[in-house]
């Protein structure tokens, strides 16, 4: 394993502009299940040799492909991935405990819209692992348009980051009806509480909600329709359905899964998540008027 040797893995939107990003400052190799025309493409094998990997595929995907390619042989990873696995309701930390010890693994997480950051635009990232010293590691890989800041709270950034794709949904609903930006305001807001309330059952900090991971990424990407998962929210409200949505948008929207998940552990735990099961309820095919009207009740 070579000293300071990097690969993305995984050459989506997320993958290709991280690859930009660090490729600032050093060689970094990407790989993807399909080849691509970019510089640096190399196999699998070949990317799982390096000692530093960052990981971006989806989080629905994770296990399988874990269980399918990985070898650890020591690899420092960041995974970048931002989602709950629908199936058993299982946070990306839960799921890469079985593969890669815990000194050996951070989360991304914070506002960075992968289109933005493939243009170069400054931006602000938090990494989050229980070693400090994994973040000394990879901080310096960043360019200098990426701002790194280091947190210990794992399961508050993970929360957050797939927290806040299920309220883009409800917010891109909320566009999409016409509701106003009072309502939209609103929404976001209790969004917040709600998310913290979740997080905090799962041993997260209030303050991972107050920063970059949670109103951070919240903010962003409920109020963008660069946000896919806020684009699936405008669909819904002009009642599309969600095979349709999916083809149009070509790309994954982690907060389709991730409201089914977050449905089910609420309702396992008994914490209360009003927003996240009417988004359920909508792409179960419930009408967007009357998750509102129930959302309205005293
Ligand atoms: N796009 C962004 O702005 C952004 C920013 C931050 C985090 N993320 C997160 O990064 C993750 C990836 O998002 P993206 O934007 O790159 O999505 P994308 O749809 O653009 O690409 C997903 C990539 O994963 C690969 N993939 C899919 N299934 C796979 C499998 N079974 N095995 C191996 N590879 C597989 C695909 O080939 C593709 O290269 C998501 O969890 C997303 O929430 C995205
Ligand atoms: O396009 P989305 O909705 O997947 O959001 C992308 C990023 O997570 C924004 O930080």
């Amino acid at each position: 394993m070579k000293n300071n040797s990097i690969a993305v893995i995984g050459a989506g939107k997320w993958g290709q502009a991280l690859h930009f990003a660090l490729s600032q400052k050093q060689k970094v190799l990407i790989t993807s299940r399909t080849k691509k025309e970019i510089e640096n493409f190399v196999d699998l094998k070949t990317a799982l040799e390096c000692k530093y990997l960052i990981i971006a595929i989806p989080a629905q995907e994770i296990r399988n492909w874990l269980k399918e390619n990985f070898v650890f042989n020591g690899q420092k990873i960041l995974v970048a991935s931002k989602g709950i696995e629908a199936s058993s309701g299982k946070f990306l930390n839960e799921i890469y405990a079985d593969f890669v010890p815990k000194k050996n693994i951070g989360f991304i997480s914070g506002p960075s819209f992968a289109t933005e950051v493939k243009q170069g635009l400054p931006c602000a990232l938090v990494i989050n692992s229980s070693s400090e010293k994994l973040f000394e590691q990879f901080s310096p890989f960043f360019p200098n348009f990426i701002k790194t800041y280091y947190s210990s709270d794992v399961i508050g950034a993970e929360v957050a980051g797939a927290y806040k794709n299920v309220l883009a949904i409800a917010s891109g609903i909320c566009e999409g009806l016409n509701l106003g930006k009072n309502a939209q305001a609103s929404l976001i807001a209790r969004g917040l509480v709600e998310m913290e309330r979740f997080g905090k059952f799962f041993g997260a900090k209030k303050s991972t909600f107050l920063g970059l991971s949670g109103a951070g990424d919240l903010f962003l990407t409920a109020n963008s329709t660069m946000s896919r998962n806020y684009r699936v929210g405008l669909g819904l409200a002009s009642n599309k359905n969600i095979e349709d949505i999916l083809k149009e948008l070509g790309e994954v929207a982690e907060g389709i899964k991730t409201a089914e998940a977050i449905y089910n552990l609420s309702l396992q735990h008994n914490v209360y998540t009003p927003i996240a099961n009417e988004v359920k309820h909508i792409l179960d095919g419930k009408n967007p008027k009357d998750s509102l009207k129930d959302l309205l009740k005293h």
